[in-house]
């Protein structure tokens, strides 16, 4: 194991001089040997090593008795250890996440912690080749995107340093033997037997079966690994200045807007890192329920060349294609609103298909309008008043424009796809007057005077 992992390390460059290495030590077999093994190139590398060890206090008392196995063992061997306690229970009641998730975040915060008060530069951890096959393996059999096959990275840059994996190229057999070599003890975890976690599944039921077929499967594997991560690398590289160059941002609003064509003219590796780095840009977190699924729909929307057409991403992200142009907002975004032609009273409300409610009051004020109200005096029109949808030749006269404009027009200007002018809500006076196309333009009234006023609103 030793020239192996000493190449490993060349290799990749993994260790330098002088450095100051943290080692995270669980007491199992494979953090035993790593720290055995970093102790013994110490003196001719000249690290500076310190050993932590994390109580999760889980496994009824097991996780406090590994942690006083590292210490006694890091006693014996010279080395500097730190133990840390935290509380997983009340972490996953507070974060409402599984307790290997909880685990995780709490063993990292204390890396991160301890990195910066033991100013390390490099944190070392125990994983191995057959760690490795297993994520890999798992990822391939779950997951839909080649970056998932970057597998377990051999370093990574971490609270200003870096996580190293020197242990990478190595079995698990290889470190049995390096332990049964130098006659070293380790814990056991019990867990590590039970077939109910899927990775035990896999190790147990899995990756035997892959050894058999090629004996040589975790060199394959990590050589795999490596070469993805380096192609996945410049790929994200690209994608990034893909989508600097073709989408426009709207920080204030986390919206994002490009063209259809300029995107889809881009290969299509290009593409879907694209839309990951978008998604990743507008949620900050991912949702757990975004899947495989919407990037098919996505690429879907992507393809339709006229008309409009929506789709719903998790958190109320809707994603539009308007005539090619592709909007991705959060909340409520333009939809086909179907007006059945009705009778509004005045005063009185009519709730649309969609859901938009209209209503109308009588009110004293004039109070100011916005786009989704429209306020005209009660004696400038008659009652009752109606909904409708357009009809042919339908002009009314624009606030503003003096003189009147196709609808026809009106819906072009506005870019509203045709299919939905014709649902699109239309309120008219009973002698057919057109006074508002509803969040689009308004009629040209008298001035609100003295007497009573008609507040229409729309809501959803
Ligand atoms: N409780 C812990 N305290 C400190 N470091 C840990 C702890 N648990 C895990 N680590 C670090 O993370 C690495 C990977 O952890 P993982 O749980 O996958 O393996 P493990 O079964 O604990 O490995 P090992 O054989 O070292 O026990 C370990 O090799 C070790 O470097």
């Amino acid at each position: 194991m030793e020239q192996e992992v000493c190449a490993f390390i060349r290799r990749h460059r993994l260790i330098q001089k002088h450095a100051t290495v943290l080692v995270g030590v669980s007491g199992g077999p494979d953090s035993i040997a790593l720290l055995h093994f970093l102790n013994n190139i110490s003196s001719k590398w000249e690290l500076s090593l310190t050993a932590v060890t994390i109580d999760h206090q889980l496994r009824n008392g097991d996780s406090a008795d590994d942690c006083q196995f590292v210490k006694d063992t890091c006693q014996e061997w010279g080395i500097p250890c730190v133990e840390r306690m935290v509380d997983v229970r009340q972490y996953q009641k507070e974060k409402g996440v599984s307790e290997e998730v909880a685990a995780r975040e709490l063993r990292y915060g204390v890396y991160l912690d301890l990195m910066h008060e033991k100013k390390a530069d490099l944190l070392a951890l125990g994983h191995h080749a057959d760690d490795q096959i297993e994520t890999m393996v798992m990822r391939m059999v779950r997951m839909a995107t080649s970056n998932a096959l970057k597998g377990i990275p051999v370093r990574r840059d971490f609270a200003g340093g870096e996580i190293i994996r020197p242990l990478l190229g190595v079995t698990k057999n290889n470190i049995l033997a390096y332990l049964e070599k130098y006659q070293l003890s380790y814990q056991v975890d019990k867990t590590n037997a039970d077939d109910t976690y899927t990775r035990n599944y896999y190790r147990k039921n899995v990756v035997p079966l892959l050894k058999e077929k090629n004996p040589r499967i975790a060199d394959t594997i990590q050589t795999l690994s490596e070469t993805l991560a380096q192609d996945e690398q410049y790929l994200q590289e690209q994608a990034k200045e893909m989508v600097e160059k073709v989408a426009e941002f709207r920080e204030d609003t986390r919206e994002i807007c490009f063209a259809a064509e300029a995107f889809s003219e881009l290969p299509q590796a290009l593409q879907r890192r694209a839309f990951h780095l978008i998604l990743n840009y507008l949620y900050g977190t991912l949702p757990k329920d975004l899947s495989y699924i919407h990037e098919v729909n996505f690429f879907d929307l992507l393809r339709r060349q006229n008309g409009s057409a929506s789709i719903d991403f998790p958190l109320r992200l809707r994603v539009t294609n308007i005539y090619g142009k592709i909007y991705l907002q959060f909340g409520q975004q333009p939809s086909v609103k179907s007006a059945q032609p009705s009778l509004l009273p005045v005063p009185g409300e009519t709730v649309l298909s969609d859901d938009t409610k209209i209503e109308a009051a009588i009110i004293k004020e004039a109070p100011a309008e916005d786009e989704a109200t429209f306020v005209f005096p009660l004696d400038s029109i008659s009652l009752p008043l109606h909904i409708r949808v357009r009809k042919a030749g339908d002009r009314m006269s624009v606030r503003g424009l003096n003189g009147s404009k196709k609808l026809k027009d009106i819906f072009i200007d506005a870019k509203i796809p045709q299919n939905m002018r014709d649902n699109w809500p239309i309120i008219v006076d009973d002698k057919g007057k057109i006074l508002w196309v509803v969040g689009l333009k308004k009629a040209e009234t008298a001035q609100n005077g003295k007497g009573m006023n008609i507040k229409l609103k729309i809501s959803s």
